[in-house]
């Protein structure tokens, strides 16, 4: 069979910590370049084994009790992958290679098979496999802190960002990388929108410092616009019911913001050339930007 890059234009490869991660933070963006036709690789680094559980009758799933949240969770991720339109997913080493770390300073940071533990070039040559395969133009992961300071999110930008390196060094290397994040003045009309409300998901949060992420409006390189597809967005929320339960601050704001919320995501360029944009910080409207067609 001929490889991707023979058979596909336009190939991007997203690297994820956890199953719901993928559809929180890029599932816009992921169905809207699955409708046009670009290969989507989604590579997640782990099962999400130390997750919470917001589903009553699989609470016995969790890992301090029958330890079977990984698994149930690999089925949520496949069902969201398919409401998403993305049907190339791969777990880093394999299913159940690295466990789900937990939150920072937790003793799960110290597990054996975590991913916070997990050797950087080891895991980083299991990405590189993939990329080898795929070849994507573009890589999407995490900034540095992770986007929020989850330590499998830290791995996973490190990891990715690593094997983006010794993708380059062998002449092949994602030509843009871009980093998730919100611009501040999105936080702040979240602020200001939610502040009379009572089902408010910014309570107690009053400036944008606040908040363990989000960049300056002249930071952001690229708003993909994907309103279209925000349904199927909220179609892979749905899914991963055990982490997005229906009283998540994620359905408040897309019952009050609706499309514009759910269907607009951001994001730095971390490597590469920016392509065309508009507006006042010359934003792109496709990741794909400035490159060969
Ligand atoms: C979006 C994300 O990265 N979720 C992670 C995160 O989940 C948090 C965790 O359960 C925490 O205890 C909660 O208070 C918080 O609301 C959750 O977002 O960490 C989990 C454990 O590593 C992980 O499984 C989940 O995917
Ligand atoms: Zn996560």
């Amino acid at each position: 069979m001929r490889a991707y890059s023979e058979r596909v234009a336009r190939r991007l490869m997203l690297v994820h910590a956890h199953p719901d991660d993928e559809t929180v933070s890029t599932g816009a963006t992921m169905a809207h370049y699955a409708a046009e036709g670009v290969q989507i690789t989604l590579v997640t680094c782990t099962l999400g084994e130390e997750g919470e559980i917001h589903v009553p009758e699989l609470a016995l799933l969790a890992a301090a009790e029958a330890d079977q949240l990984g698994g149930y969770r690999l089925a949520e991720l496949d069902a969201a992958c398919a409401a998403l339109g993305v049907t190339d997913h791969r777990f880093l080493g394999g299913a159940g290679r690295y466990r789900d770390s937990g939150m920072m300073g937790l003793e799960t940071n110290k597990h054996p098979r975590c991913f916070w533990q997990a050797d950087l070039d080891e895991a980083a040559a299991q990405l590189l496999e993939i990329m080898r395969e795929v070849r994507p133009q573009v890589l999407i992961t995490y900034d540095e802190n992770g986007f929020y300071g989850h330590p499998d999110h830290i791995q996973a930008h490190r990891v990715a960002m690593r094997a983006a390196e010794l993708a380059k060094a062998e002449g092949f290397g994602p030509a843009k990388i871009y980093w998730t994040t919100v611009p501040r003045s999105v936080l702040e009309a979240g602020i200001s929108a939610f502040a009379q409300s009572t089902d408010n998901p910014f309570a107690g949060i009053d400036k944008v410092e606040d908040f363990p992420f989000g960049t300056s409006d002249e930071e952001v390189a690229a708003r993909i616009d994907a309103t279209d597809q925000h349904e199927a967005k909220i179609a892979a929320m749905r899914a991963h019911a055990t982490q997005i339960p229906d009283t998540s601050w994620l359905y408040s704001i897309a019952g009050n913001f609706g499309s514009e919320f759910m269907g607009v995501e951001y994001y730095t360029l971390a490597a590469g050339e920016r392509g065309p944009g508009d507006g006042p910080h010359g934003w792109e409207s496709d990741l794909f930007a400035g490159l060969p067609s």
